[in-house]
């Protein structure tokens, strides 16, 4: 029997759950209040399913999504979500099938990119994605890490640090992510349901533990981070206190306040270990600490993954630190946004427009998606032969036009 993939309704939503969970490896049960709880939130226009006959055998779901762009700016994403095919039908193109309905729709929508945070790397490119950003986990020995133990976590600028809980952070927290996407690139909006979720209200799916909440103030009084922490409550033979801080989010606007968040969190009483959970990689944590090898690095991979659809959109939506022109010859084999593109830059503004001037680099639709946000180095991709550099210095010059000071980086999986 043949595999129809079609947008799910109400009454197969249940079927859609239990076919996610065991995609996802999870306990194959879908207790009514989840079914209930998701279902009002669903946009069943954009949630696929893959049926054999009644089975749903697949999923795959898109939402709307607003990412940051270098120099504060911002795109509209069609961010896809929760792909699963059942073990029985793998590998029969089902994905490939979801995927090509979904960046169709998306593009006749008019969104510039489509985003995902990758299960496994291999998984996307194919389908023209790149990594835009990259994230750090560190593992911070706290007794090593040559911090003053006489500090008590207040801040050395003036500032101050007041504890906080899950109700004051869905009120301020919004305001310093918002500000937080106008100084980095890459970072996905937080939905009001994205804050209930992520503090502890709505659905859990894996059972609750209220974290600590500590919010950093500036001298004048404004609300600049905070950080949300959980510990364990560990004890070794001899009666020390061996416990771990682990912390689930950290939102800094300024330097001073990153740099007082993981002073404070550093200097609990009890806690000999920090674990930073996913960071940017350039976060200032390891080198705050006067021993910075005292932060072992845990792990640095791939983060949020960027399609092109709209490259004009793309590239003028982003700032320029220097002058500079370059003509962009890209290959994209689903027909979405491939063809030969001119930019012209600078720091007032920048024009993208179809050209038939020669090429200057030639890449990979999916090497825009890496490049467009300022993580990674034209250079590097020629040198891995990811970019035909067609004429000399090419790919120096866009790494002077595309790179950024801050590396971009999207604190949530989705
Ligand atoms: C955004 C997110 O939700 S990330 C979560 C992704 N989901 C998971 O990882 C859950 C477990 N895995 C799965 O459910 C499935 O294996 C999926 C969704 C990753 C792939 O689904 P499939 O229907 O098997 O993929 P499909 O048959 O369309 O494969 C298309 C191509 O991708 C390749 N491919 C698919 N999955 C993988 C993988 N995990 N690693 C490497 N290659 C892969 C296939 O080999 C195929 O290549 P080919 O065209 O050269 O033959």
């Amino acid at each position: 029997m043949s595999v129809d993939v079609r947008a799910v309704t109400e009454s197969d939503f249940p079927g859609w759950l239990l076919a996610l969970q065991t995609g996802f490896l999870r306990p194959p049960r879908v207790p009514d209040e989840l079914v209930a709880d998701r279902l009002a939130n669903a946009d069943l226009a954009r949630t696929q399913g893959a049926f054999d006959g009644d089975r749903i055998v697949a999923t795959f779901r898109s939402f709307r999504q607003e990412v940051s762009t270098v120099g504060g700016g911002s795109l509209t994403a069609d961010a896809i979500t929760q792909v699963t095919v059942s073990p029985t039908h793998r590998r029969q193109g089902l994905l490939s099938r979801m995927m090509s309905s979904d960046l169709a729709v998306a593009k006749e929508r008019g969104d510039a990119i489509a985003t995902l945070i990758a299960a496994e790397y291999p998984i996307y490119g194919r389908y023209g994605f790149g990594p835009a950003s990259w994230t750090t986990e560190w593992s911070v020995d706290v007794r090593r890490a040559g911090l003053d133990p006489r500090r008590t976590g207040r801040p050395d600028d003036g500032g101050r640090i007041d504890l906080a809980d899950g109700e004051e952070i869905r009120k301020i927290g919004p305001e310093v992510y918002r500000r937080l996407a106008g100084v980095r690139a890459g970072i996905t909006d937080r939905t009001t349901r994205g804050w209930e979720l992520g503090t502890g209200l709505g659905y859990q799916l894996d059972p609750w533990t209220e974290p600590f909440y500590a919010v950093y103030r500036s001298e004048s009084g404004e609300v600049d981070g905070y950080v949300a922490y959980t510990a364990d409550d560990k004890w070794d033979d001899a009666k020390q206190p061996v416990n771990t801080a682990s912390v689930r989010d950290l939102i800094a606007v300024t330097p001073a306040a990153e740099r007082a968040l993981w002073q404070y969190v550093c200097s609990i009483d009890w806690i000999t270990t920090v674990r930073s959970g996913y960071r940017a990689p350039d976060e200032l944590l390891p080198l705050l600490l006067p021993d910075p090898r005292a932060a072992k690095t845990l792990t640095y991979v791939d983060m949020l993954w960027v399609r092109v659809l709209d490259v004009v959109r793309v590239l003028e939506s982003r700032t320029y630190p220097v002058e500079g022109s370059l003509v962009l010859d890209l290959r994209d084999g689903d027909g979405l946004a491939g063809g030969r593109y001119r930019l012209d830059a600078s720091p007032a503004g920048a024009s993208c427009v179809r050209t038939t001037d020669s090429a200057d680099l030639a890449f990979d639709v999916a090497e825009l998606g890496t490049l467009a946000f300022g993580d990674e180095s034209a250079v590097r991709l020629a040198r891995l032969g990811r970019a035909d550099e067609l004429t000399p210095g090419a790919a120096a010059r866009a790494d002077l036009l595309f790179r950024t000071p801050l590396r971009p980086f999207s604190p949530d999986i989705f």
